[in-house]
């Protein structure tokens, strides 16, 4: 929609402007639908990078993050006070984002090009701006004369189809390049994307990024590509061999076409793989020599020809099993390329191997092959690796040859890589009308595989002694629809950084429970699993129980059971699994069925019932001396961490009383000793011992666990007790809610509140900013503003009830600068995640233990047990 006297045109008001100064319309202005050049345009709005290989078409595109609001006054006030500078510190207009990754195969190349066009991504992500208006005035833009990065033969070969159906030019890029560039980026700046895959068995390896050059690359597509990587863009192909992907898929449709139909899918082929026995197509050391050749070190079962048998026997190619047919090619094929491999690894010196392209597909079986070659060859020298986005390094590498973009620069830490969790990765089977928005998604995916890479579900042991027996997985199938994923959409948060308070956060890692345990990853399986059906009464009633909402908590309970047996199934489905992340892909679930915040009731409620009796419990604070004050204080706080809404055992005490009622029952229970006790070191550094009085903290950063009782009757009276001593308080809330817990957004009304009762808290909260347009009378009547220390809130950049501490927002980081205090509260942010953390500061970790069989395990107690750690500064 054109305004008048000016050349805008209508555009959302989330997404960036447009710069239509000098737009000129390209080619004929007679033409219905002209093309406009935009020539001051930058070429940031350029969302979309392809891969046009001999058999798949790779897409890597990019949708910006929804633009957030930081403008208000609290964050002005809040900026200032935490030295926070304004304006961009990155000198490139990089902004939040997804990347995602898509593939169609080659030969359907339509079903591409309606993706493309669907998703506007030919108009960089805009809104079609064409209008059936005849109104000379509304240029008629048909789309933006639009440049993509492009890579892969068809670049070139299909330039005119892009030209002609969506009004794109292909600026070709090299493949090499590509590759290389992709491969770069993602092993340094994805955690766990490369792993090793031996015996069924998966391994994330951490790649140092720092020791990351030379290597070989293998990339295995239609053909393949070996490549000596020694730097960003210092590489070298070769070798390489023409007996890849294509060959497979090819031979194999040609050698079982009799059996399946013409145009069968290369999944088709590779599940057939899983039935097969090689035996009755290979000749094995054993049809030569009627035994092993030990002196050799070859078994009865080695290949010793590939397809030999069919010399032996006058048989028809119907009278081979087609499952057998396929199994033999794949072997073939993939030990063909592990040896030369290894064979260019050693005539370079290279140590490491990565393996990559489309042909890997994620596929158990052929990685073993791989693996298995790359060792047997090796003499165990040399192992194989292989990457989570094998297919896409050439896709990544054209995306991220868009200069404005900086991709190259980014750090680990601002990705977050999310799985999809929604209804059409379980096969979309929700009864009932279909659901809003997940329709328009289902609609748009089932057309392609948005990220792909499926896992077999092959059973670990496939390989035997002396070379590979014949796989187990009888009857098991590929998982082709989406559900599939094996690499998540990349969300790029650019102002995510690590935590500065880490001692290491080389050596950080958050989870304190080790889910490669099989008997630990059942056990938390199974108890969110028993947790669900709680889960979804909550969140339907948090959206009014109308049926719209009822049918989206049943579509959410089966996706998420859908994941986690998933996850039974195959750990490391998702890459590297810890308990944070089970649990945060949980509130993802939620979100992604549009629950936004499924406990704001009891949240409410809770909020509502403690700030009624804060007044009460302030006073009967200020009636004792410090030290008591100081014990009272921190058994508060345990005692009120009781209301924790995801511990089944806590939900069921709930049924027995009030929550006034079963704060005074957990406080009364406090006994000292707690099952970790520092309270005394802690009350040493704050009061000191005999004459010596210690400074107060600068400043404390306060990591605020539940709604309700825990934050207003535990965490907010000892944040009073620190502003009191001096010490300015920064409350850490999550940014997004998860359970129960108390998110920024939610803080400032409930300090507001909570600051009706007392007068330090209030003066601390409008210092900080929080209570710059509430209405603050103050207790004694007396409008006179004396100093006092800070009190503020930020978020930590989670949605998840544990933390992450190499991913938090920048808004926490600058604040974490002038910290010497940190308090970790809850079992999800100081037991599941950082009970071994280690920080440069002070750090006090206060939780009690909802469950029993942690408490066993990290405390060696019971449950409701509490611990109270504290760790002077590293
Ligand atoms: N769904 C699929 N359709 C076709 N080929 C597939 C599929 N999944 C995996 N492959 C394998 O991947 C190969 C293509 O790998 P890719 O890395 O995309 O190379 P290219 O760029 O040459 O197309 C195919 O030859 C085939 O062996
Ligand atoms: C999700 C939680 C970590 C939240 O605890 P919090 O951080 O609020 O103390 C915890 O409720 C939990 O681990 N629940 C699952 C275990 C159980 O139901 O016993
Ligand atoms: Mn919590």
């Amino acid at each position: 929609m054109a305004t008048k006297g000016s050349n805008s045109i209508h555009r959302s008001s989330s997404r960036p402007l447009l710069d239509l100064s000098k737009a000129e319309i390209q080619g004929n202005v007679e033409e219905k639908y002209p093309t406009i050049l935009l020539p001051n345009q930058s070429d940031d709005l350029s969302h979309l990078a392809l891969d046009i290989g001999g058999s798949l078409i790779k897409l890597v595109y990019f949708s910006r993050h929804e633009g957030q609001s930081t403008n208000d006054k609290r964050m002005k006030i809040l900026k200032d006070k935490l030295g926070i500078l304004n304006g961009n510190r990155r000198s490139y207009p990089i902004l939040g984002g997804r990347l995602h990754f898509v593939k169609f195969e080659t030969n359907k190349i339509n079903e591409c090009l309606e993706f493309i066009y669907s998703k506007k991504l030919h108009c960089g992500g805009w809104e079609s701006h064409h209008s059936d208006s005849t109104n000379d005035q509304n240029a008629v833009i048909k789309c933006i004369h639009f440049v993509t990065k492009a890579t892969g033969g068809g670049a070139y070969k299909f330039a005119d189809l892009f030209k002609e159906r969506l009004g794109i030019s292909l600026d070709k890029e090299d493949e090499m390049d590509c590759l290389v560039a992709g491969a770069n980026f993602l092993l340094k700046a994805i955690r766990h994307e490369a792993y090793t895959h031996m015996e069924g068995q998966k391994e994330f390896i951490q790649i140092d990024p720092n020791d990351l050059f030379p290597y070989l690359l293998v990339n295995i597509g239609s053909g393949v590509s070996m490549i000596k990587v020694d730097g960003d863009g210092k590489f070298e192909r070769v070798s390489g061999t023409n007996v890849g992907g294509g060959t497979y898929w090819g031979l194999g449709r040609l050698l079982t076409n009799w059996f399946v139909k013409i145009n069968s899918s290369f999944d088709e082929l590779l599940e057939l793989s899983q039935k097969g026995d090689n035996r009755t197509t290979d000749m094995l050391v054993g049809d030569i020599y009627g035994t092993d050749y030990p002196k050799i070190g070859l078994s009865a079962s080695t290949i010793a020809s590939s397809f030999g048998k069919a010399t032996l026997e006058n048989k028809e190619l119907e009278e081979y099993r087609p499952e057998d047919i396929s199994l033999s090619l794949l072997r073939m094929i993939s030990y063909n390329i592990g040896q030369i491999s290894y064979l260019n690894a050693l005539r370079f010196g290279l140590k490491r191997i990565f393996f990559g392209g489309f042909f890997i597909r994620g596929h158990a079986y052929t990685m073993d092959a791989i693996s298995f070659a790359v060792h047997f060859w090796s003499k165990g020298t040399a192992q194989a690796m292989f990457l989570r986005h094998e297919g896409f390094l050439g896709a990544l590498g054209a995306f991220m040859s868009y200069e404005k973009h900086g991709l190259d620069d980014l750090m680990v830490h601002q990705f977050v890589e999310r799985f999809p969790m929604g209804a059409p990765y379980t096969g979309g089977k929700i009864h009932g009308p279909p659901l809003r928005n997940l329709n328009e998604k289902a609609s748009l995916e089932n057309m392609c595989t948005e990220i792909t890479a499926p896992v077999p579900m092959t059973p670990p042991g496939t390989t035997g002694l002396g070379g590979f027996e014949v796989p187990l997985s009888k009857g098991s199938t590929l998982r082709s629809d989406a559900s599939a994923l094996n690499v998540g959409v990349l969300h790029l948060i650019p102002t995510l950084e690590v935590f500065p308070l880490l001692v290491d956060p080389k050596m950080y890692e958050p989870n304190t429970v080790d889910l490669s345990d099989h008997s630990e990853l059942e056990y938390w399986l199974t108890i969110l699993s028993e947790h669900l059906p709680d889960l979804v009464d909550k969140a339907v009633a948090s959206e009014g129980g109308t049926d719209d909402s009822k049918r989206r908590g049943d579509a959410f309970a089966r996706a998420f059971s859908a994941h986690l047996a998933r996850l039974m199934e195959e750990p490391a489905a998702y890459g590297k699994l810890g308990l944070a992340n089970l649990l945060e892909m949980r509130e993802e679930c939620l979100r992604e069925f549009q629950f936004v915040d499924a406990y704001r009731s009891i949240k409410q409620r809770e909020n509502e019932a403690s700030l009624a009796v804060l007044h009460d419990l302030l006073m009967e604070l200020d009636s004792l001396d410090e030290e008591t004050r100081l014990l009272t204080l921190i058994e508060g706080v345990l005692a009120a961490n009781i209301f924790d809404w995801g511990s089944r055992a806590c939900v069921d005490l709930y049924h027995k009383g009030t929550i006034i009622e079963i704060y005074r029952m957990s406080r009364n229970k406090m006994q000292r000793p707690w099952r970790v006790d520092d309270f005394d070191a802690f009350k040493e550094r704050m009061l000191g011992s005999g004459d010596k009085k210690p400074l107060p903290h600068r400043r404390a950063l306060l990591f605020v666990d539940n709604s309700g009782a825990d934050i207003v009757l535990g965490m907010l009276p000892l944040a009073r007790e620190l502003l009191r001593r001096g010490t300015e308080v920064v409350l850490v809330g999550n940014s997004l809610p998860a359970l129960n817990d108390v998110t920024a957004m939610e803080l400032p009304d409930i300090v507001a509140e909570a600051a009706k009762h007392c007068d330090i808290l209030r003066r601390a909260a409008e210092s900080g900013g929080l209570l710059v347009d509430a209405m603050t009378n103050t207790l004694d009547g007396s409008k006179e503003k004396l100093p006092s220390v800070p009190l503020m809130v930020v978020e930590n950049g989670c949605g998840s009830p544990c933390i992450d501490f190499r991913q938090v927002s920048s808004e926490l980081a600058a604040a974490a600068k002038d910290a010497d205090l940190i308090i970790l509260e809850g079992m999800g942010r100081s037991l599941h995640t950082n009970l071994y953390a280690q920080f440069k500061c002070d750090a006090l970790k206060l939780a009690m233990v909802k469950n029993q069989r942690l408490a066993e395990k990290l405390v060696q107690g019971n449950i409701y047990d509490c611990v109270c750690k504290y760790e002077p500064a590293y």
